[in-house]
């Protein structure tokens, strides 16, 4: 199973022109803001046709892109969850469904929050209420916009390892800007400028990549 894409896409002033492929596992893009992340994961999501060029997508039947979720304030846990087994399609839902949304919300660590309202979350805990969701999908290719944006570290770790476990047998890319979950992906892709600047198994990262930001003065 892999995704390859060779594509292009002008937003404005921004050109996008990126090119290589996302295989099985758990893949942390990450790269500076307005580098192309989300643009990119568009495309290979289906929402934003490219100008030119092509996605392959082999042995991929479903595919689902996460980024921020909107819910009414007043609806539960299991609601947002229960939307991404329908891939947010509105569609009505089974005993089978809220079973299986009750078994993610678990495994990503808000079960007891199921019955909750939306309104009354801390931002982390929205934060893995969408990424049960993202996971309730269960698509073969599941694109996820810096999931761990509002998660404290050793949450961030826990996290970067259940994706990289529920991975296997399909092909998980998460954008980030907390570069300490690397070492807890099986690949990184580093897209500066709307390109791809390298990819490869973090072990082996070219340490230009990872320079840290600036102290403060
Ligand atoms: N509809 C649009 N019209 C014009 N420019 C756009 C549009 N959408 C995105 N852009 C620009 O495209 C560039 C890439 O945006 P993108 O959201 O893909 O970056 P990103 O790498 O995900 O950034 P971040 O890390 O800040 O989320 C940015 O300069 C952005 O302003």
């Amino acid at each position: 199973m892999y995704v390859a894409f060779d594509v292009e896409k002008r937003l404005g002033e921004f050109r996008l022109s990126a090119r290589g492929e996302l295989r099985e596992g758990a893949t942390c893009v990450v790269g500076p803001n307005g580098a192309g992340k989300t643009t990119l994961f568009k495309i290979l999501a289906g929402i934003l046709k490219p100008d030119k060029g092509r996605v392959e997508y082999v042995g991929v039947k479903s595919r689902a892109y996460v980024g921020d979720l909107y819910a009414p304030p007043d609806s539960t846990v299991m609601d947002v969850v229960l939307a991404g087994r329908t891939r947010f399609g509105g569609k009505p839902v089974g005993r089978e469904d809220a079973a299986a949304a009750a078994r993610f919300a678990e495994l990503v660590g808000v079960g007891a929050l199921l019955q909750r309202r939306w309104g009354t979350l801390s931002g982390g805990q929205r934060q893995l209420a969408v990424v049960a969701a993202a996971l309730a999908t269960e698509a073969d290719l599941l694109l996820l916009d810096e999931p761990m944006a509002n998660l404290h570290g050793d949450r961030r770790a826990e996290l970067a390892e259940l994706l990289k476990r529920e991975a296997r047998g399909k092909i998980i890319a998460y954008t980030t800007h907390h570069l300490d979950v690397l070492p807890c992906c099986d690949y990184v892709m580093v897209i500066e400028d709307g390109e791809v600047k390298w990819a490869g198994p973090p072990s082996q990262i070219d340490p230009a990549h990872l320079t840290r930001p600036k102290a403060c003065r």
